[in-house]
């Protein structure tokens, strides 16, 4: 599939995976990884329980070996190079700090095991304890920090080498949902400020969208589509990154013929819709294409508007801040969903099994590449 990249072109990437397997036995847990990663990128891999990301990481850090292809970290082949060789230091979901130890001497950890000496040690970790802003918390014990006192040490102790790259395991998941807001913008104005390449592992679309450069989405072991944020938003590559992002509906349609303003009419259960020439370029007639209309540029009307469109009913509504997602079926039971304001469902009077005409503009349709059939 195609990435698309957004990375410096002046400078060699940081990381290269050059068709990395990884399999467990007889389960493949990482199939084909094949991709680049920017230097000061920040680059998120999301995907649901179990699809391989925290392998993915675990390869790059050295705790696992690839059982085919290569990875490269700086232009150096680094299969088989032992995790204290590699630059890659790590924050873990359970953040891994040593409670016997104070939080200045978690922070000079790795300059000791580096065998810097002991004022070097101090001035190095002092600079990272006042950049984190827990410099007044220097002798404390490690239980007696809050939540987000924790989070700053391991960023601390993970960046007080100075590494080129930093990795993240689902570091926020474990803070509740206002810190984690709060950790994100610290993260993200970290990652900016010192332009080093973060690679942030997580389950969380919010996580991965607010705060990475591009986000890599993988099912299954298969990386599905890597892009920035608002590619992936605007333009997902198959049913299971539409699917993924749960805020578009996706029609199975079939191609019927020329429109007569260019594109192409499309007919799918329950109807008939226009798809542009720039979503959909060479078709044949009969060819199968899956498009999708995102929640927000689906329209409503009354039945008794005349506006032509699929006929649905009221299912259910769920409110999402200032608007709310309307969940329709169709009479061939498609389940539909449409984004409105509160505005604009209050003029329409709506409630569980009320009639409505769902229609959209021919330009809102977007055809997914990566499905069978649909090729442009
Ligand atoms: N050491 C191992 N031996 C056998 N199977 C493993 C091993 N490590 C991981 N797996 C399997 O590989 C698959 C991918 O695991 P991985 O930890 O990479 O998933 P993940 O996407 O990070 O999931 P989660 O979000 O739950 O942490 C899972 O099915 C897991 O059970």
């Amino acid at each position: 599939m195609k990435a698309n990249a957004q990375m410096d072109q002046s400078s060699e990437p940081i990381v290269k995976f050059d068709n990395v397997v990884k399999r467990f036995g007889s389960f493949t847990a990482v199939k084909k990884a094949d991709f680049e990663i920017g230097r000061g990128e920040f680059l998120a891999i999301m995907g649901s329980s179990g699809c391989g990301k925290t392998t993915t990481l675990r390869m790059l850090a050295g705790l696992e070996d690839p059982t085919e292809g290569a990875i490269y970290l700086d232009g150096e082949q680094v299969n088989g190079k032992a995790t204290w060789d590699r630059d890659t230091p790590m924050v873990w979901q359970s953040l891994a700090l040593f409670p016997f130890l104070t939080v200045q001497e978690n922070v000079e950890f790795a300059l000791k095991m580096r065998g810097i000496g002991k004022e070097e040690r101090r001035q190095r970790a002092d600079k990272w304890l006042d950049k984190m802003q827990i410099t007044e918390f220097a002798d404390r014990n490690i239980n007696q920090l809050s939540g987000g006192q924790k989070q700053r040490v391991a960023l601390a102790r993970a960046l007080v080498t100075e590494p080129k790259i930093l990795l993240l395991d689902e570091p926020l998941s474990a803070l509740d949902a206002h810190l984690k807001v709060r950790m994100q913008s610290v993260l993200s104005n970290l990652q900016k400020d010192l332009g080093i390449t973060f690679v942030y592992v997580t389950h969380s679309m919010s996580e991965a969208f607010s705060m990475a450069d591009r986000v890599v989405i993988m099912s299954r072991g298969q990386i599905e589509q890597i892009g920035t944020p608002e590619e992936i938003y605007r333009e997902p590559h198959n049913r299971f990154v539409a699917e993924f992002l749960g805020s578009a509906n996706i029609f199975d349609g079939v191609v019927e013929g020329p429109a007569e303003d260019g594109g192409w009419r499309v007919s799918y259960e329950g109807g008939e819709t226009v798809l542009d020439k720039s979503e959909l370029a060479e078709a044949r007639k009969g060819q199968a294409v899956t498009f999708i209309v995102s929640a927000e540029n689906m329209q409503l009307s009354l039945p008794d508007s005349g506006q032509p469109g699929i006929a649905a009913s009221v299912a259910g509504e769920e409110f999402i801040g200032g608007t709310a997602m309307v969940f329709l079926e169709t009479a061939t039971g498609q389940e539909l969903k449409v984004q409105k304001t509160h505005e604009e469902l209050s003029q329409l009077d709506l409630h569980a099994g009320s009639r409505i005409i769902v229609h959209w503009a021919p330009d809102s349709c977007h055809v997914l590449p990566g499905e069978t059939g649909a090729r442009n």
